[in-house]
C-alpha cells in the first residue's frame, strides 16, 4: 500500500459546508465513515484519499508543513501563516465562495482619516505629541506589517488580538484595527470605517496545494483525477449546451456567432445532417439563440451541462508545472 494522498477541508465554521457541497457538484462525495464526529473521511471511489477535517487556520499551517497534499482555506491564512507562501504553495483555484476582505479600519469619529496617507499623518503626529505610537489590533500580523510598509506607515504597533477585534478600539486596547469583513455589519456595530484604499486583500477560499507533500507518481495520479472532477464542472458552468438544425448554417456563421457571443463548437461544425452543437456563456444564450433563428433555425434547444471533460485540464497542468520534476 502507497501512502495515501491527504485532502484537508475545514471541519467547523462557514467554510465547512460549502467545501464539501463544492466536492459534491464536482462529483466527488466526502463522507465519514465514523460518522459524524469523525475527523477523517473518505471520497467514494477514489480509495488512496483520506480526507483530513481540521480548521481553516490549521489547514494553511499543514500546506505549509507538507503533511496534506491539497487543503481548502482562505486566501488570507494562507497569506498571513505561510512565508514566501508563493514558492511553497500553489493557490490552485478560488472556489467561489468564503469571500471577505482584510481591511484597515478606524473609528468613524476620525472624520478627517480616510486615505492610508491620511493615517501616516495621524500616525506620525500622535508618536510626537504621545511620545508612544497608535496601536492597530489584529491577528493579521504579517499581512498588516507588509502592507503599512508599502504605504510607508512606521509609527504604529501592532496588538495581537485573537477574537473580538473590533472591539478593541471602544475599550481602548487600540487605537484601529486590521480585521476580515464581509458584510462590513460588526465594523458599523463597532462605530468603525474601513480607509478608502484600506484593503489589504480581497480573499476567498481557495483549492491549495503544498509543494512539500509526499508527490509519489500515486499521489500525481490521484490529484489529476481530483481535478479533472473539478476542471470539467468548472467548465461545464461557463457555458450551455445549444442545439439547433438548418441548412443556412456554415462556417462564416459559426465565426460570427464565436466573436459575437463567446460561442464555442466543441465537436466543430454542423454535421452532414445540419445538427449542431454549440457551447454559450449563460447571459448570450437569449442573443444567440435569436441570432440562430434569424438565420433560419426553427428551433434552438438549450440545456445545462453537469460536466465537459477536456483533452486538457488547465487546473492539473498548472499543478505539474509547479511541482518539484
Ligand atoms: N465574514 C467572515 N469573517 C471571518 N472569516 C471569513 C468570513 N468570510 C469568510 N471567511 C473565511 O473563513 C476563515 C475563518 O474560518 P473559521 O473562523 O471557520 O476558521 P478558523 O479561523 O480556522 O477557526 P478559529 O477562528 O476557531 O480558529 C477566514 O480566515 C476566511 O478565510
Ligand atoms: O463583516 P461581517 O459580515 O460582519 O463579518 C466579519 C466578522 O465575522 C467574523 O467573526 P465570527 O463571528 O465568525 O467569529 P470568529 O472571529 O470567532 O471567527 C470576523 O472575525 C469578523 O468579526
Ligand atoms: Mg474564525
Amino acid at each position: 500500500m502507497s501512502a495515501p494522498f491527504v485532502l484537508a477541508v475545514p471541519s467547523k465554521g462557514r467554510l465547512q459546508e460549502n467545501a464539501e457541497a463544492f466536492f459534491a457538484r464536482a462529483g466527488l462525495t466526502l463522507s465519514k465513515p465514523g460518522g459524524a464526529r469523525d475527523y477523517r473521511g473518505t471520497i467514494a471511489g477514489l480509495d488512496n484519499v483520506e480526507v483530513a477535517y481540521l480548521s481553516a487556520s490549521e489547514i494553511a499551517a499543514n500546506l505549509a508543513r507538507g503533511s496534506v497534499h491539497f487543503g481548502v482555506t482562505g486566501e488570507d491564512l494562507v497569506r498571513e501563516s505561510i512565508t514566501d507562501a508563493d514558492k511553497r504553495v500553489l493557490l490552485i483555484d478560488g472556489l467561489g465562495f468564503g469571500y471577505a476582505n482584510v481591511v484597515v479600519a478606524v473609528p468613524q469619529a476620525w472624520i478627517d482619516v480616510r486615505t492610508m496617507a491620511d493615517l501616516d499623518d495621524v500616525t506620525t503626529g500622535f508618536r510626537a505629541q504621545h511620545n508612544r505610537r497608535m496601536r492597530v489590533a489584529t491577528k493579521y500580523i504579517n499581512l498588516t506589517r507588509g502592507f503599512f510598509a508599502q504605504h510607508s506607515v512606521v509609527d504604529y504597533r501592532i496588538v495581537e488580538s485573537a477574537g473580538a477585534t473590533e472591539g478593541a478600539p471602544a475599550v481602548g486596547t487600540a487605537e484601529m484595527i486590521v480585521d476580515i469583513t464581509t458584510t462590513g455589519a460588526t465594523l458599523a456595530a463597532n462605530g468603525l470605517k474601513v480607509l478608502d484604499d484600506g484593503v489589504l486583500l480581497r480573499s476567498q477560499a481557495n483549492l491549495v496545494a503544498s509543494r512539500e507533500a509526499d508527490w509519489s507518481d500515486t499521489a500525481r495520479e490521484t490529484a489529476r483525477v481530483i481535478l479533472d472532477h473539478i476542471a470539467s464542472r468548472a467548465r461545464a458552468g461557463k457555458y450551455k449546451e445549444v442545439r439547433t438544425r438548418f441548412k443556412g448554417c456554415n462556417d462564416a456563421l459559426l465565426a460570427e456567432a464565436h466573436s459575437r457571443f463567446g460561442v464555442v463548437s466543441p465537436f466543430g461544425g454542423p454535421t452532414s445532417s445540419g445538427m449542431l452543437t454549440l457551447h454559450c456563456p449563460p447571459a448570450q444564450i437569449y442573443a444567440l439563440g435569436s441570432f440562430l433563428r434569424q438565420h433560419g433555425a426553427d428551433t434552438v434547444s438549450v440545456a445545462a451541462l453537469d460536466y465537459v471533460f477536456d483533452k486538457e485540464n488547465p487546473l492539473f497542468s498548472k499543478l505539474a508545472a509547479f511541482l518539484p520534476q
